[in-house]
């Protein structure tokens, strides 16, 4: 955060950094994943942030389509150099994944950096899915910048189903080489980003046709610009998608292939491989490990919505302090309208979830790191239960995270709607992170396949994978009875995944005993497998939140392990009240305890009120990476909002000329 000096800070907000009573940095440590990684991202914001303070002399949003493009290009530049020369010095290669990177990225582009897809899918498509050979030659160019990439997989007519695109890799044994062909309008690539006018390369899945047969999906490296001239190859056609909601910036493209050649080991050989004659062979033990690269972004994905959804709430929050609005008591003054129940209401759940996302999504990436230890053992064993879990943690994650950055944007009335306030651009963001890399509805139906299977295990009593081990108690028709302590209302939520899952099996089991195929009476009950998928994640992530809670303050400060338990329990009693409909058929609960629960609710409100500054400083944002006139760690909201008004290219002249060519006239009657 950028301090200033104590005498430059809003007086109500110096007053609730007093009322604080738990030691921030502590909980900072706590969100960072151990204090030696909040310092290692403090050691790369110093370095990186120097820079960016200085990097737009324009406001990004000031600037037409095209300037933004070059301007965002140009900073990509400045900022690769400084991963590459300086950053990867601190941490090595690991840095890539890192937080403090991810952190000072935010501090050179409000939007989105062209550059993002190279370091978030074309570099892990090559860790993931190439031979040591392949890697040997391609990671260090990338890794040097000297080649720019893109991951182009989604096509005009097919994102989701994978198995249905279009473009083909047909194997020529007479030349060695692969030609990459789009037959169709729907089989253009479509959506890359980085691909309309920044990349030379491209990551290509394409259908593999060798010997006249077809074996399905397979990434290809595919050379696209000359790298000296950056024209387009013959046989490549490629260019911009045209302007989006958000990602304006990402430099999102199409390509099309008219009979393009490319080397045959440019296909990656990590799963399998075409030989020289043309042989196709297999080397992956599991069918899906070609997806590797979705299932990684996916779980990277979940830390990322609890950090655009902490950067929300520290700008709501502290603008909550600081804006005072109507008068409830007459003859007093007008309240920080962080005072009212109703605003607290609407921004403590949002700090609760950014860490129940963030602890959940750490608790993630370990067990991902363990599933690909077993994998590069050859058991393949846990990578079923990964992907049920990353589909929907991936899922409710991101539409968690869209939801509540709007409700913060609603919750800072008109200033909240400016774009200098940084929510409308954030949300514009986050909410396609509900659509790429598995649009929501898709991945829960695919975590919902994995319930169902364990479901059926549960009912022939067969040992179940740790996530859905819950599914024993219901199946031995144990009854759950409410209680609102932290395990009780865990076990209850589980009831209620329990009993949904269970009526989807149950539902589908009737209709194919009618008569109905099991397509369609999977079909059939998609509406409510959708319902069963996102209760069992509700109560995985209530359910990890919790246990990391417990765990990372055993050793912590009474104060802060306090705080922590305070938000956690209002998550729980939150996601309660929401689904009080499914608590009603699924477990015991009654109405007085209902009540109660609200009561509880509303204490809980109460009992953080004092800390809420605090929890938000806690997630220690530097204005430089909030970019926002209302969040800033001063609180001199007014002040900076007056200062970017003055900044409009509107306010540039006191007459404007449309005024003199079209409104005079039209007063004069001469139009
Ligand atoms: C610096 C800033 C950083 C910011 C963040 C990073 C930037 C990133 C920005 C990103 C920008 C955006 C970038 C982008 O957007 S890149 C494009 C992303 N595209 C997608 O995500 C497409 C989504 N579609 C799919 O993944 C597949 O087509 C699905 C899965 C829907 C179906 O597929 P398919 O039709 O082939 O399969 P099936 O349904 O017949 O199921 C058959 C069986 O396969 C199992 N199965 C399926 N999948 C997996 C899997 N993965 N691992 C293990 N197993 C898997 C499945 O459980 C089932 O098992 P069973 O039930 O039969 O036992
Ligand atoms: C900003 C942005 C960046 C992107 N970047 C990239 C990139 O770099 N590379 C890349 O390859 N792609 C990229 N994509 C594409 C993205 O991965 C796809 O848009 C996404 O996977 C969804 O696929 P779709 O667009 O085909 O949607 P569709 O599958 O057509 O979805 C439309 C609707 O149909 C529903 N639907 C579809 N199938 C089913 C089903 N089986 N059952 C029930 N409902 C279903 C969906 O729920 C949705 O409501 C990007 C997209 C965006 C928005």
């Amino acid at each position: 955060m950028t301090k200033g000096t104590q005498a430059d800070v809003n007086p109500d907000l110096k007053k609730e950094r007093l009322k604080c009573n738990f030691n921030i940095q502590e909980v900072t440590f706590i969100i960072d994943g151990g204090k030696d990684k909040t310092l290692q991202r403090k050691k790369i914001e110093d370095v990186a942030l120097n820079i960016a303070a200085s990097i737009d002399e324009v406001p990004e949003e000031c600037l037409n389509l095209k300037e933004r493009y070059d301007n965002a290009v140009r900073k990509s530049c400045v900022y690769s150099n400084i991963v590459k020369n300086e950053l990867l010095e601190i941490t090595g290669l690991e840095a890539l994944g890192s937080p403090g990177l991810r952190r000072t990225a935010d501090a050179f582009f409000k939007d989105v950096s062209p550059f993002m897809l190279h370091l978030g899918m074309f570099v892990p498509t090559i860790i993931g899915q190439c031979t040591p050979e392949q890697q040997a030659h391609w990671l260090p160019k990338a890794l040097e910048m000297q080649i720019i990439g893109a991951y182009a997989q989604t096509e005009l007519g097919h994102g989701t189903f994978i198995r249905g695109l279009e473009t083909t890799a047909t194997y020529d044994p007479a030349t060695e080489e692969f030609v990459l062909h789009s037959p169709t309008l729907t089989s253009t690539k479509w959506w890359a980003g980085g691909l309309g006018n920044t990349a030379n390369h491209c990551i290509v899945v394409a259908q593999l046709y060798t010997k006249g047969q077809c074996h399905g999906t397979h990434p290809f490296i595919v050379p696209i610009r000359d790298l000296d001239t950056h024209e387009p190859f013959p046989g490549v056609k490629v260019g911009d998608v045209g302007i989006r909601m958000g990602f304006n910036t990402a430099d999102n493209g199409f390509l099309r292939f008219n009979q393009y050649r490319i080397p045959r080991e440019n296909m990656m050989m990590k799963n399998a491989k075409v030989m020289k004659d043309g042989t196709y062979v297999k080397v992956a033990r599991h069918e899906k490990l070609t997806y590797g690269t979705m299932v990684f972004v996916r779980v990277t994905l979940v830390m990322e919505a609890a950090f655009n959804l902490a950067k929300a709430a520290t700008i709501a929050v502290r603008y909550s302090a600081v804006r005072r609005q109507s008068q409830p008591k007459p003859g007093e003054p007008e309240p920080q309208i962080l005072d009212y129940p109703t605003q607290q209401h609407k921004l403590f759940i949002c700090i609760a979830t950014a860490h129940a996302l963030q602890l959940t999504g750490l608790w993630l990436w370990r067990t991902f790191e363990a599933v690909l230890a077993d994998m590069r053992k050859g058991d393949t064993d846990s990578l079923p239960e990964l992907h049920a879990l990353s589909s929907c943690l991936k899922a409710v994650s991101t539409s968690d995270s869209a939801a509540l950055i709007e409700q913060c944007r609603f919750a800072c009335g008109g200033h909240g709607y400016m774009l200098s306030s940084n929510l409308p651009l954030l949300y514009s963001f986050v909410t396609a992170t509900r659509t790429y890399e598995g649009d929501y509805t898709v991945l829960l139906l695919q975590t919902a396949r994995f319930l169902v299977k364990a479901w059926e295990q549960a009912e022939s009593g067969k040992v179940l994978t740790p996530t859905v081990a819950y599914l024993a108690c219901a199946a031995a028709k144990e009854k759950v009875v409410w209680s609102d302590s932290v395990d009780g209302m865990i076990r209850s939520f589980q009831a209620v995944a329990a009993g949904k899952i269970a009526a989807c099996a149950e539902n589908i089991k009737r209709l194919t005993k009618t008569g109905t195929s099991l397509e369609d009476a999977w079909q059939l009950s998609t509406v409510r497998l959708v319902a069963a998928s996102e209760a069992h994640c509700r109560a995985m992530i209530c359910q990890a939140y919790w246990h990391e809670v417990t765990r990372l303050t055993a050793s912590c400060s009474a104060s802060v392990k306090i705080v922590m338990e305070q938000l956690a329990t209002l998550y729980l009693v939150y996601w309660a009240l929401e689904t009080t409909g499914d608590l009603l058929r699924y477990s015991t609960i009654c109405e007085s305890e209902l009540n109660k629960l609200q009561l509880k609710y509303e204490e809980l409100l109460a009992l953080i009120r004092p800390n809420a500054v605090g929890l938000v400083d806690a997630f220690d944002f530097r204005d430089e990476i909030l970019h926002s006139t209302l969040g800033a760690y001063d609180g001199r909201v007014y002040e900076r909002l007056m200062e970017e008004a003055l900044k409009s290219p509107l306010n540039e002249t006191s007459v404007q000329s449309s005024f003199h060519k079209y409104i005079r006239p039209l007063a004069k009657g001469k139009l």
